[in-house]
């Protein structure tokens, strides 16, 4: 789940660029990048690490120009390595950098067909370099010494019909401006704002509101499914829906995990989505036991605290953060091996013990996926004295692998895959274990906005939108992508 940024400004953007990463720095830990144009000549600085690391003063004072666009990493295809990191470039047609959250499902027909057909090399097995060849394959079609808005989106409409999958890009054309667009299905999120400064109106498109929030940006408003949204360097701001049958279709998991709490998502507040995210949940406990004795109610921190309020205010329980998360600590989920992960929680997590001693306590955490986190989380209550540990997940079980931009490529490695919820609560080791119904979540999030008339929620129910994911794709991500796998990545397989 990368994270993506695009500014054209009056001014250097650099410092924006970095400041935009840094507030999306949860949905992508591997690596960074950013890219800016000055002048008609492109500045880049990427490599593997977190934001901080990656930018030293002196690339900062090498990344001038008043517009560019930003990456963060979480690896869902080709290996971890540098060479991955993005924005990916091409120099023809113009120049054209790009940046891609998402993943595309038919990546291997694409890489064949552009070299056959396109005579272009992919040189990495990354499928946002194949989204950068196929964007810029169809614009040089085109013919034109100076692109116009409507030459960008006629190559739109040709990449939406070749590639297929979840995807969320924007893209830098040297000299001209920058390009945002998001897939016919809506899957990831992207959104743009404006701000008004003394030289002019400036202009910004990210994966989430915290970023136009925490800079000065206004939402202007999302990027709808299948549109294209071009900005212009002086400013002009053009758009147009490039896909045949768009549809909003957004990925539910943003609200449950990957978005932070203070983002607004196709007009959905994430915080208010996860607060009655707690309340459905805590009227499943109440059905389940309607006589529970339950002392207190612990997040997991960071993502569940938000639904564990309302879980605990719902069952009229005390409310306590027994769980003190070291904040130094990244997130476990997107780590790329199942070793550091699990090393990482106990890193992460330490309990209070005073909280726990004696008491039946319900641990609430947002997701419960290869169950790292909650296994740990439970033999660490019981050794701070909990009398029970109960917990409860305000998702439904994670059942099926996701194919669209979060790197659960194996049901293998999923604790629920294959098992009933009791099974996974003698797996985990706990007492008690709940689970929110699909039907519930999806009015967590619905009632946020009514015109969403369908969540992508694949991992809960194996429902693959775009309609192209067979079991034989899923076996061969499997194959790929499994822990193991991944392990030892090194050549070409575009899963
Ligand atoms: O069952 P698992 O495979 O362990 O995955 C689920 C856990 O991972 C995530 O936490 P993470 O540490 O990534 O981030 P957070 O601080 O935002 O909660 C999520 O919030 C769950 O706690
Ligand atoms: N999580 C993402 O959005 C990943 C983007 C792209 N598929 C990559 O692996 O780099
Ligand atoms: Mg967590």
């Amino acid at each position: 789940m990368c994270g993506i940024v695009g500014i054209v400004g009056k001014s250097d953007v650099n410092l924006q660029l970095y400041d935009a990463l840094t507030l999306l720095q949860h949905r992508g830990q591997d690596a960074a990048g950013i890219v800016t144009c000055d002048r008609n000549r492109l500045n880049q600085q990427k490599a593997n690490g977190l934001v901080r690391d990656v930018f030293r003063a002196r690339h900062m004072e090498r990344l001038k120009g008043n517009f560019g666009i930003g990456h963060v990493r979480y690896p869902t295809a080709g290996s971890s390595g540098p060479a991955l990191a993005q924005p990916f470039y091409v120099n023809s047609p113009y120049g054209i950098a790009m940046a891609h959250n998402g993943n595309l499902t038919n990546v291997r027909d694409v890489v064949e067909e552009i070299f056959q057909q396109d005579l272009r090399h992919i040189n990495t097995d990354s499928d946002s370099e194949v989204l950068l060849n196929v964007f810029a394959h169809e614009l040089h079609k085109q013919h034109k010494l100076q692109p116009k808005a409507e030459d960008i989106f006629t190559a739109m409409r040709a990449v939406h019909k070749r590639v297929r999958g979840g995807y969320a890009c924007v893209a830098l054309i040297v000299g001209y401006g920058i390009v945002a667009f998001r897939d016919p299905h809506g899957i990831r999120p992207l959104v743009y704002g404006k701000r008004e400064t003394d030289q002019g109106t400036e202009y910004m498109v990210a994966s989430e509101s915290v970023a136009l929030d925490v800079l000065g940006y206004t939402l202007v408003r999302d990027v709808a499914p299948g549109e294209a949204i071009y900005i212009e360097l002086d400013g002009t701001v053009h758009a147009e829906q490039c896909a045949e049958n768009p549809s909003l279709n957004p990925c539910i998991f943003e609200h449950v995990y990957f978005a932070r709490p203070d983002s607004i998502i196709d007009g959905v507040s994430v915080h208010k989505a996860r607060l009655r995210q707690g309340e459905h949940l805590a009227e499943k406990i109440l059905r389940e036991r309607p006589d529970h004795d339950i002392d207190v109610v612990i997040p997991i921190p960071d993502s569940a605290r938000t639904a564990g309020q309302t879980v605990a205010y719902r069952l009229g329980v005390k409310f306590r953060e027994g769980m003190v998360k070291n904040r130094y600590i990244g997130r476990t989920f997107i780590m790329p091996g199942q070793k550091q992960r699990k090393k990482s929680v106990r890193q992460k997590l330490n309990a209070i013990e005073l909280e726990f001693r004696g008491k039946n306590v319900l641990l609430v955490d947002d997701s419960i996926v290869r169950g790292t986190t909650c296994k740990q989380i439970i033999q660490m209550a019981r050794e701070a004295g909990a009398a029970k540990v109960y917990f409860a997940s305000a998702a439904p079980a994670v059942k099926f692998p996701n194919v669209y931009g979060i790197d659960m490529p194996s049901a293998e490695e999923l604790v629920a895959h294959g098992r009933t919820t009791e099974e996974v609560c003698r797996e985990i080791g706990a007492d008690w274990l709940i689970y929110q119904d699909l039907q519930d979540l999806i009015a967590s999030s619905a009632e946020g906005n009514e015109n969403i008339k369908q969540f992508e929620c694949s991992v809960f129910d194996g429902n693959y939108i775009t309609g192209d994911v067979d079991e034989k794709y899923l076996q061969e991500l499997h194959a790929a992508r499994n822990d193991a796998a991944k392990q030892n990545k090194s050549g070409q397989s575009f899963l």
